[in-house]
């Protein structure tokens, strides 16, 4: 993704690159990023300095030098980073009090209205239609679910009322796996270059209704993220969402 950012940052009016930086003792740090003398450094809280706002797409273990880079340059921060579990979120929180933030599973329009969607199908539809998330990405995914279908689940746990965690079922197999009444079911596919599949099922006797999103190319998040980016440059400190950057 940084990658990619980098790519569509030359190609958005109002965005100017400050920096990028990788881990220390990275092979890219020192390259030049073709933006005046700019390159790869190691330095997160050197880069918050000169911008104003850091983007984060790594790893659940780099968000807390992240976020304290980011209040310690008193920079915004966006973060796209997925597999992040209740811990991290009180992390958030905690320097959201300082800086403001903006953290999303999914950076896409067509995401972030299909949520919503959802939790208004999960609403209207009785208990009697099953919900299924079915998502497909590229090889090289380390978490799963996906943070955008467990999102999509919280969506739909919303619109039914009941807490996500005490009926989500994620991956069955084996001789006993039989559906429970009530469960929000995950499967995560993997392979080739899929950018980003999601699709909702909600089933019942007779029939099947189904929302879904394909990422046709990472650039829609790289495009997201910036004009997260944007928008939350000179925000108070707090805590934001897509929603809020696209007025939904
Ligand atoms: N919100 C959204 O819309 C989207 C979110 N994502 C999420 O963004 C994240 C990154 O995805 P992607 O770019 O595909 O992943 P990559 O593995 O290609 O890139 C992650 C980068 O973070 C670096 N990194 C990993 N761990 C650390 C650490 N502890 N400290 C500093 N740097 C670290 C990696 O370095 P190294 O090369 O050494 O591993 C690498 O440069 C994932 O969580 C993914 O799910 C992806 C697309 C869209
Ligand atoms: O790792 C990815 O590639 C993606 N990750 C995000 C997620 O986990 O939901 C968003 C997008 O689907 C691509």
């Amino acid at each position: 993704m940084g990658e990619t950012i980098l790519a569509e940052l030359g190609a958005t009016e109002g965005a100017v690159l400050g920096g990028a930086a990788e881990a220390a003792g990275h092979p890219a740090v020192g390259r030049e990023l073709g933006a005046g003398d700019l390159t790869i450094c190691a330095n997160t809280s050197a880069l918050a300095h000169q911008c104003d706002v850091l983007v984060d797409f790594t790893a659940p273990a780099a968000l807390q030098a992240n976020l304290d880079a980011a209040i310690d340059g008193k920079a915004a921060l966006v973060i796209g980073t997925t597999g992040l579990g209740g811990e991290h979120h009180d992390m958030i929180d905690r320097a959201a009090r300082d800086i403001a933030v903006l953290q999303t599973a999914n950076t896409s329009l067509g995401v972030t209205m299909l949520k919503a969607l959802v939790t208004e199908t999960a609403r209207r539809l009785g208990d009697d239609w099953d919900i299924e998330i079915v998502e497909m990405h590229h090889r090289h995914k380390v978490d799963a679910p996906s943070g955008t279908a467990l999102v999509l689940g919280e969506a739909a746990a919303d619109g039914r009322g009941v807490d996500l965690a005490a009926v989500s079922a994620r991956g069955r197999d084996g001789a006993d796996a039989k559906r429970k009444a009530g469960e929000i079911g995950f499967a995560a596919l993997r392979g080739g270059s899929v950018a980003g599949d999601h699709h909702i099922v909600f089933a019942t006797d007779g029939e099947r209704l189904e929302l879904g999103h394909r990422a046709e190319s990472r650039e829609i998040f790289a495009r997201g993220a910036i004009r997260a980016a944007l928008w939350i440059s000179g925000k108070e400190p707090g805590r934001y969402t897509m929603e809020d950057v696209l007025g939904l």
